[in-house]
Parts: C-alpha cells; sequence; structure tokens
C-alpha cells in the first residue's frame, strides 16, 4: 500500500502540490487524470521516490520513502515517464535488459534473460531485439520502454509486492496496444504488482481503473470508486468541457460523451 500523507511540493516558490492526501490500496489499478498543468506528473514522481516532498510523507509499504536509497528504490517500483530520450546507441533488447539493472551486478543471469523475453513478448516486439533503439517510431520505442519497466517488476509475488508508475503510457500508442497496455497492467494487479497510471482518455481508463483520482490545480479534487458516476459538472470542474455518460449495457461503467 501507498499512503501519502499531507504531501506538499513547492520548486521555485511555485506551489505545485498541497494538502494531499491517498492511500492506494496494493494490487490495486489507480488513474489519476486532471487537466494539463494539474500537477499529476509531479504526483507521480513523487510517488516513485524520483522528487523529495516539500512537506509531507509518503509511505510504501509502511516506508517512509525518503528513507529508501536509489537500488531499494529500483526494486521495488518501475517508473515508466514521459520522456524516454537516450544519448548513445543500444539495441532494443539492451534497453529492456535495462529494467534488471537492479538485480544483477555484472552480467545478466538466466532468471534475467528470461523476464527480457517476457516483457518482450507481451508488447509483441521480439522481432525487434537487435534493432537500434534511436531508429524506432514512436509509439515503438513507447512500447520498449513500457517492457522495459515490466522487466523491472514482472518478478513480484506475495513475498515481494511490487509498484508499476505509468506516466501518459500509451500517448503515442495505437488503438489495439493502448487496450493491449492496459490488459496487461490489469493482469499485473492479480499478481503482486500495484499499478498507479497516468491517463487522459477516461473512456480508456473506465473499464480498468479500480479508482479514479482527479487532480485540480495542484489539489486532489475528488476520488471515484465503482460504479464511476462521472457527471457534467464533474468534468466542467475538473477539465472545463461538458459531458453526458452514457451507459454500455452488461458494464459497470459508462461511456463519457464530451460536448464542447
Ligand atoms: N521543474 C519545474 N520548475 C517549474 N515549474 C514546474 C516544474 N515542474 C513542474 N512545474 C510546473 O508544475 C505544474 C504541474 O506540472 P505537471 O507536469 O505535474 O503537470 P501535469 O498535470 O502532469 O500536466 P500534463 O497533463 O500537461 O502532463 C505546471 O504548471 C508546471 O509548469
Amino acid at each position: 500500500m501507498i499512503e501519502v500523507k499531507n504531501l506538499e511540493f513547492s520548486i521555485h516558490k511555485k506551489q505545485i502540490l498541497q494538502q494531499i492526501e491517498l492511500k492506494i490500496p496494493k494490487n490495486s489499478f489507480t488513474v489519476i487524470m486532471g487537466a494539463n498543468g494539474a500537477g499529476k506528473s509531479t504526483l507521480l514522481q513523487l510517488l516513485a521516490g524520483s522528487l523529495l516532498p516539500t512537506a509531507g510523507n509518503i509511505f510504501m509499504d509502511s516506508v517512509d520513502m525518503q528513507t529508501m536509497n536509489a537500488r531499494q528504490l529500483a526494486q521495488k517500483r518501475a517508473v515508466l515517464s514521459q520522456q524516454y530520450y537516450l544519448p548513445f546507441a543500444l539495441t532494443v533488447r539492451e534497453v529492456v535488459m535495462m529494467g534488471r539493472y537492479p538485480f544483477f551486478n555484472n552480467h545478466p543471469k538466466a532468471i534475467d534473460e528470461d523476464i527480457v523475453d517476457k516483457a518482450m513478448q507481451l508488447m509483441d516486439v521480439q522481432d525487434l531485439g537487435n534493432t537500434i533503439y534511436q531508429h524506432l517510431s514512436g509509439g515503438e520505442a513507447q512500447k520498449v520502454q513500457m517492457c522495459r519497466v515490466l522487466a523491472q517488476i514482472l518478478d513480484a509475488d506475495e513475498q515481494n509486492e511490487k509498484y508499476l508508475l505509468l506516466d501518459e503510457p500509451v500517448s503515442q500508442l495505437d488503438i489495439k496496444y493502448q487496450y493491449q497496455l492496459m490488459q496487461i497492467a490489469k493482469q499485473l494487479t492479480r499478481q503482486s504488482v500495484t499499478v498507479i497510471a497516468i491517463l487522459h482518455d477516461i473512456n480508456l481508463a473506465l473499464p480498468f481503473a479500480d479508482t479514479l483520482h482527479f487532480i485540480k490545480d495542484g489539489c486532489l479534487f475528488t476520488s471515484l470508486y465503482p460504479p464511476f458516476q462521472i457527471t457534467d459538472s464533474l468534468t466542467k470542474a475538473v477539465f472545463g468541457i461538458g459531458s453526458m455518460p452514457l451507459p454500455i449495457p452488461n458494464t459497470g461503467y459508462p461511456f463519457i460523451y464530451f460536448q464542447p
């Protein structure tokens, strides 16, 4: 479980997040939504331990994240950021293997090679193994980065719970792989992984999310749970655009039709 207590974050005297209180249960799929600049990526970086709070605390499995060193963090959580530029030429397989760096010293072991194979199979990029990463299309590169973070957490088990943090993981993916990535992430929540994802597409989030947290102007505006009551007033307040929920038969969630 992740527990966020009275979290504040400021940079250059600018307050970016304030009074954030959150509980993210283990093995859940949490989606963070909000307008551009609301503070979502900053919150995710704080949950990842990549940024330190200005005030408040974040506890990961009851451990204050500020007490965890880089290796402990890397063995516990994987982070897919929005930017994943690599300044030097590596093959796709070498990039995916980077996800295993926290688990071996000089040379990957057989288990590391197996996990890399499995991660690449999940995102259907086995055939790209020897391709130079810099030669990939935007969507292919995003798939490979997903494989890298999968490789970091695929060995999670009940004794070794892990966290997968995804910042707009489908922004460059075609529709099939948007759903494939979401299905993989959902499946992982049944295998001792807790998933936290920033998404902009509410209709992609609804079939998979256990919780939706809406961030507005650096504050937690509201949190929703199934059956998700997404109202016109909510989308106007959070995104500045009206909407109408349309029931989808035999599902526990609506389709949200936006009305500019
Ligand atoms: N290093 C920084 N220095 C100054 N301002 C920053 C810094 N990082 C973030 N901000 C500001 O904090 C605010 C929140 O940024 P953040 O990236 O968390 O938003 P977001 O909700 O993820 O937005 P988007 O949907 O556009 O990705 C923005 O106004 C941004 O300009």
